[in-house]
């Protein structure tokens, strides 16, 4: 259902289905994906419906075979009695068919073709009755099998019509022309009182009911996207809360996080944890000669350099701050630390950004501060961090433009 839903409503977005609530002339009938999807959410509900009523049914006959009995004069029954068996097997048919396939996936067709024999037999039954009072009663009944069709299968208005005008004016019709060949009784005004009228009024509930019913699964279809919508801003929201907007690198938040987890991981696994800390040469030279907005590229093309030395699922490449990149490195020694951040210097380097102002080259550099532990009990991630920084420190003083680690 959810899959199929999905589906529908990326076909008819939002404001489509409030059009189509806010419609003053409601049809049964929505554009084609969202049709198919109400059908299938309708007829799940039908089923569930179906097997909560059968208990009901089965009452209802009882009840009504009950009255007949005790109504009818003894030995007037006739054919009666096999006819009205008829309901029976029919609910029978109904019990049997309740967990099918046939049924999950038919539902509106199946119960179609069991609720228009019902309407067929009900319209049989009272013309093959002689006693007057009691094909009264026998009409009656009909008019409750109409009642029960329409009202009571979950059938859709034109599933509904189709069991109950499409097998009984045919046969009106037939009774109309072969009763008095045949002989039959056949009490016109009888039939319009309860199969005409109960149908008619049937059809205006039946309408409503559906018009209702789709009115809840449009709204229920807004509620889902907004549900959808409200999921995507939280993951959206998450995402920024994590991730730094200039560069798209984890931010300090994120980095702080994954410090935590990969020193305790570290420690537990008696495994190094290296941190590379890289600071631009002389960027603020390099943005008073450029401007900010080309400071903010060179950023984001260092970022890149960054991001594609993180080469491992584990490795972590962010933003601490400011003008300061890290690489967290978990599992990686102090000696090959070093070379990865000898590599990104280089990288940086090579990418050849003119830095007019600086005094260490001609380019853009970085001075990178390198340090590695296997955490022990009483340290702290702090202590790797200041570490790197003491490193980064030392590679500025040093004269920038060089890698030092510890
Ligand atoms: N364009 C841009 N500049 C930034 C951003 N964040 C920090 N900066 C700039 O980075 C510069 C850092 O200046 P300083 O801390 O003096 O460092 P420096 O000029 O790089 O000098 P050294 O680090 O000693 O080589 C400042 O001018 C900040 O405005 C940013 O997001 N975008």
């Amino acid at each position: 259902m959810e899959s199929r839903s999905s589906r529908a409503t990326e076909a008819v977005p939002r404001q489509r289905i409030e059009r189509l609530l806010n419609h003053s002339r409601f049809r049964l009938r929505f554009p084609a994906p969202l049709e198919a999807t109400y059908r299938a959410y309708h007829d799940a509900d039908a089923l569930r419906v179906f097997r909560g009523s059968l208990g009901y049914l089965v009452l209802l006959y009882l009840a009504m075979a009950g009255a007949a009995l005790a109504v009818a004069p003894s030995g007037q029954l006739g054919a009666w009695p096999l006819l009205f068996s008829g309901f029976g097997l029919l609910i029978l048919i109904g019990w049997l068919l309740v967990r099918s396939r046939l049924l999950q996936r038919f539902y509106q067709r199946v119960v179609c073709a069991l609720a228009a024999l019902a309407v067929a037999l009900s319209m049989i039954n009272p013309m093959l009755v002689t006693d007057p009072e009691f094909r009264v009663l026998v009409y009656i009944g009909g008019a409750y099998a109409v009642v029960v069709v329409y009202l009571g299968l979950s059938l859709r208005l034109p599933y509904a019509m189709l069991a109950g005008w499409g097998v009984g004016l045919p046969l009106m019709a037939a009774g109309y022309a072969l009763a008095p060949r045949l002989g039959l009784a056949i009490d016109w005004l009888l039939v319009l009182a309860t199969f005409v009228g109960a149908s008619v009024l049937c059809m205006v509930i039946c309408y409503r009911d559906e018009r209702q019913s789709r009115r809840v699964f449009l709204q229920a279809e807004l509620l889902r996207l907004d549900r959808e919508h409200i999921a995507l801003l939280a993951e959206e929201l998450q995402k920024q809360a994590l991730v730094d907007g200039l560069t798209g690198l984890a931010n300090r938040r994120q980095f702080d996080q994954a410090l935590q987890r990969e020193w305790g991981r570290a420690h537990r696994e008696h495994r190094p944890l290296a941190l590379v800390f890289a600071d631009i040469d002389h960027f603020k030279a390099y943005n008073d000669y450029f401007g900010h907005q080309e400071g903010d590229d060179c950023m984001r093309v260092l970022a890149g350099i960054f991001r594609a030395q993180a080469r491992r699922a584990t490795d972590l490449a962010g933003r601490y701050g400011g003008e300061e990149f890290v690489l967290l490195l978990p599992g990686v020694m102090l000696a090959e630390a070093a070379s990865r951040a000898e590599l990104l210097a280089a990288a940086v380097r090579a990418a050849s950004l003119p830095h007019p102002r600086s005094s260490c080259a001609n380019t853009v550099t970085l001075s990178i501060g390198v340090a590695a532990m296997v955490p022990t009990q009483d340290g702290s991630p702090d202590e790797l961090v200041r570490r790197a920084d003491q490193a980064l420190y030392e590679a500025k003083a040093a004269g920038r433009n060089r890698v030092i680690a510890h």
